[in-house]
């Protein structure tokens, strides 16, 4: 391994936890569970710290990041902390005008269309990444053996940002300029893949255990156009890991179609979205590939009897996979009851 010397994984600090060994695809005695955007709104805590400093300002304070990331490990007792940022903080940092509009999402100044808007697109300064590295390595410090997992949004779903301009249902114009110019797309997306790949190396380098690529948006894809005009670009992200020998997770919603392509990049793990069952996924990628997922995040807000009886039957299919970490299917809705999260963490580690 090429990771330096102190890092979480390599000191043993984090190479025997319950996730490392899972996304290894071991199976632990103890099943281990997770939520995507467990920092965040659901949190009395979170909502307290932000007050009165926007989201990508947050992201980029290290010790406010810092925080933030730790808030829901030390409620839920969960098995990993996911850092906090977000998927389009590369694209400011390289220069690009984009803020998040709080219950909307991203929102580009100058949405990317042409090819020349394509040619004006700068590479990222290695050294705008300070404030990733400062904050990882804050976080990791506090950790102990708990993993921190790093994350990037792969070229296509950031992509769809800076196209649409902002959150887009089915990303429409995107795929269009894909079908259009593909000279032009592989750019934009050879773009993303560069600076996302290098916000992802900084986390690992500075002690992240393991990353996650979200490809949350490539459900508006065929499997065709997705071998062809993405999946390279995806692996060329993944590329800027080279050497460094952390799991790699991929995730997409609405992805059952794609388990097998999305997998074939070179991942590790694969995500779930809550549309099909994990004994489906299991049989769509042909076995032998560690399962996360897949809860319905519509079931937090359900009665208690309805969601524990949901999550035994999500883990007794995860037992199929090789190995298996319980998550939910997307992210956590903002308005969920945080104490049924911590009771989801509770019901799986007594199982
Ligand atoms: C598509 C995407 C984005 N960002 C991200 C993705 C991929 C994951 C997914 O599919 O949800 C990734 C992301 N964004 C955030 C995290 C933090 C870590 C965690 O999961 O706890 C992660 C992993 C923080 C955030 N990113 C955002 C918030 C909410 C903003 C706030 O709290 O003010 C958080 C906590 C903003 C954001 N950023 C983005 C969206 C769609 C939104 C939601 C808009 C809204 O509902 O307000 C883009």
């Amino acid at each position: 391994m090429n990771l330096p010397a102190q890092h979480p994984l390599n000191d043993g600090r984090t190479a025997e936890s319950r996730l490392v060994r899972a996304y290894r695809g071991e199976r632990p005695e103890v099943t281990p569970v997770w939520f995507m955007r467990q920092a965040g709104r659901s949190l009395p805590e979170y909502r307290e710290l932000r007050v009165g400093t926007a989201m990508l300002d947050a992201c980029l304070t290290p010790e406010l990041a810092s925080e933030i990331t730790l808030q829901p490990v030390r409620r839920h007792g969960v098995d990993a902390g996911i850092f906090f940022s977000d998927i389009v903080i590369p694209v400011k940092l390289a220069g690009v005008g984009v803020e998040i509009v709080p219950g909307r999402g991203p929102v580009v100044e100058h949405p990317i269309r042409t090819a020349a808007d394509v040619l004006a697109l700068r590479p990222l300064d290695p050294a705008a990444l300070e404030p990733i590295t400062r904050a990882v390595e804050l976080t990791v410090a506090q950790l102990g053996s708990t993993p921190l997992i790093g994350f990037a949004g792969a070229p296509y779903t950031l992509a769809s940002y800076l196209v649409e301009g902002g959150p887009s249902k089915d990303q429409l114009r995107t795929r269009t300029l894909m079908y259009s110019d593909p000279h032009t797309w592989a750019a934009l997306l050879n773009w993303c893949a560069d600076v996302t790949g290098q916000f992802l190396r900084a986390q690992v380098l500075a002690g992240a255990s393991a990353v996650q690529l979200f490809d949350s948006w490539v459900g508006s894809l065929s499997e065709q156009q997705y071998v062809r005009r993405v999946a390279p670009h995806s692996k060329r992200a993944l590329s800027h890991l080279r050497g460094l020998d952390v799991p790699r997770v991929h995730f997409g919603v609405g992805s059952g179609e794609l388990l097998h392509a999305m997998h074939a990049i070179g991942v590790d793990v694969m995500g779930v979205d809550w549309r099909i069952p994990l004994d489906e996924a299991e049989r769509r990628l042909g076995g032998g590939v560690p399962l996360q997922g897949n809860l319905d995040p519509a079931l937090l807000g359900a009665p208690l009897p309805v969601l524990e009886a949901h999550v035994l039957d999500v883990l007794d299919r995860g037992m199929l996979a090789p190995s298996h970490v319980v998550n939910l299917g997307h992210g956590v809705p903002p308005e969920t009851d945080p104490d049924v999260l911590t009771r989801i963490v509770e019901l799986v580690h007594s199982r």
